[in-house]
């Protein structure tokens, strides 16, 4: 099929898909999309994130002889994003290429510097059929191993059309753009659109300072004394998470956005700047009430983050379930869970440091919650509310 002169829903087309580098974002949505009943082609530098990207079912390595993808996922570094893409558009002069990269502005200044350069080349690199999008699912981990189908399950995926900087029009087709959102839903993802340089500015704020405070948190921990450590609850846990993330891939993204990450450092500066001065003296007139005030200016950033499938922050209410830390408890609570009929919206999982115990977090509709925790209890499991 051609992708270019076919709308996403006719007949439920499935096209041809070319992955080009198998890491943690490839690999997934290779599992994703041949979950949807799509062929995946698989190509990466590395043999090894090639063949481990295949042993977990997301494609077949691409061999020389194969026939061309219909659509084009480029999954690689943020450096080479715009290379691999002017190639792809060059070599598959039929198919839709898409990124996937953290950034979108630069990759696309990039690409047209080198559309430009390669204006006189017999095939051109023709931008109408590049769609730039990024899937906000990731983890803190790379590579194939650690890739997941279910990564993008209800996450928000934007789609960057790049837009002519004279007439103001959409480059890429239309059907190149259906082609895009139809891989992202297929992978399970809710779409939003945006223009590439405000999706910078907006990941700068939720994505790249989120993993920079993550970061600097974390590397206090560097030399800090051990019997401190044994003492790590969940807020430690959960402020500095993304701290594992791949060094490599972080300079790339934060070089590639550093205006407006700078920006919002300067305002983070500052406010560090107030705290230290009033916790200087904290008994001063004033004081206090500046604490108080960072604190709920806090909560009230933090009451702004929408949950699952972008719905209203806060919709959800949480129970604790505590469990034995043996095989098949996570289960049998999910078991009881299902049996009652409430449907579990998000789920997760911690340890008491020290105890044979775990925490199983549940999140269900608030309407639900007291009579769940009635009937877990009934079952026999020790419910908190939280
Ligand atoms: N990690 C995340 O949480 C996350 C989330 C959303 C988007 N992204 C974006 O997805 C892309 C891939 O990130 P990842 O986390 O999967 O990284 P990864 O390190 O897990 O995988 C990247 C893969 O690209 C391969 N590669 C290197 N150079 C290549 C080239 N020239 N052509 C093809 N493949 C090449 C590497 O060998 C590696 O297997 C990046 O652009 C990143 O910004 C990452
Ligand atoms: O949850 C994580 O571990 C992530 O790395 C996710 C996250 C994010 O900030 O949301 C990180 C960078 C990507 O560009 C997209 C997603």
């Amino acid at each position: 099929m051609n992708p270019l002169s076919t709308t996403p829903d006719a007949g439920r087309e499935t096209p041809r898909v070319l992955i080009r580098g198998t890491g943690l974002l490839g690999a997934s949505i290779g599992i994703g999309l041949r979950a949807d009943g799509h062929e995946v082609q698989l190509s990466d530098p590395s043999g090894t994130a090639e063949a481990i990207a295949r042993d977990i079912g997301a494609g077949s390595i691409r061999e020389v002889g194969d026939p061309d993808p219909e659509i084009v996922v480029i999954a690689a570094p943020p450096e080479v994003v715009a290379e691999e893409v002017a190639d792809a558009l060059v070599e598959f002069p039929q198919a839709v290429v898409l990124d996937v990269a953290s950034v979108k502005a630069e990759i696309l200044r990039a690409l047209r510097e080198l559309a430009d350069g390669r204006a006189d080349e017999v095939t051109p690199v023709d931008l109408t059929r590049y769609v730039g999008t990024h899937p906000m699912a990731g983890r803190e981990q790379s590579g194939p191993v650690a890739a997941r189908g279910e990564l993008f399950t209800s996450m928000p995926w934007v789609i960057t059309p790049a837009q002519d900087p004279a007439t103001g029009e959409q480059v890429p087709t239309q059907a190149a753009v259906a082609w895009a959102e139809e891989v992202a839903r297929r992978c399970g993802a809710t779409v939003h659109y945006m223009d590439p340089q405000e999706h910078d500015d907006s990941v700068a704020l939720i994505s790249h300072l989120p993993q920079i405070a993550a970061s600097l948190v974390a590397s206090r921990l560097q030399d800090a004394p051990t019997s401190a450590l044994a003492l790590a609850g969940n807020g430690l846990r959960d402020v500095t998470r993304i701290a594992a993330s791949d060094p490599n891939l972080w300079v790339q993204i934060l070089s590639s956005n550093a205006a407006p990450v700078v920006e919002i450092l300067h305002g983070l500066r500052d406010d560090v700047a107030r705290l230290i001065r009033t916790l200087e003296d904290p008994r001063a007139p004033g004081s206090q009430a500046d604490i108080a005030q960072l604190i709920s200016e806090g909560n009230s950033g933090r009451a702004r983050v929408p949950g699952k499938h972008g719905a209203p922050p806060q919709s959800f209410a949480r129970l604790i379930v505590i469990v034995d830390d043996r095989p098949g408890q996570i289960a049998a609570v999910l078991n009881d869970v299902a049996k009652v009929g409430v449907n579990v919206e998000d789920m997760r999982m911690d340890h008491s440091a020290g105890h044979q115990v775990g925490m199983v977090e549940l999140s269900v509709l608030p309407g639900r919650r007291d009579e769940l925790a009635e009937a877990l209890t009934d079952f026999g499991w020790k419910v908190v509310q939280s």
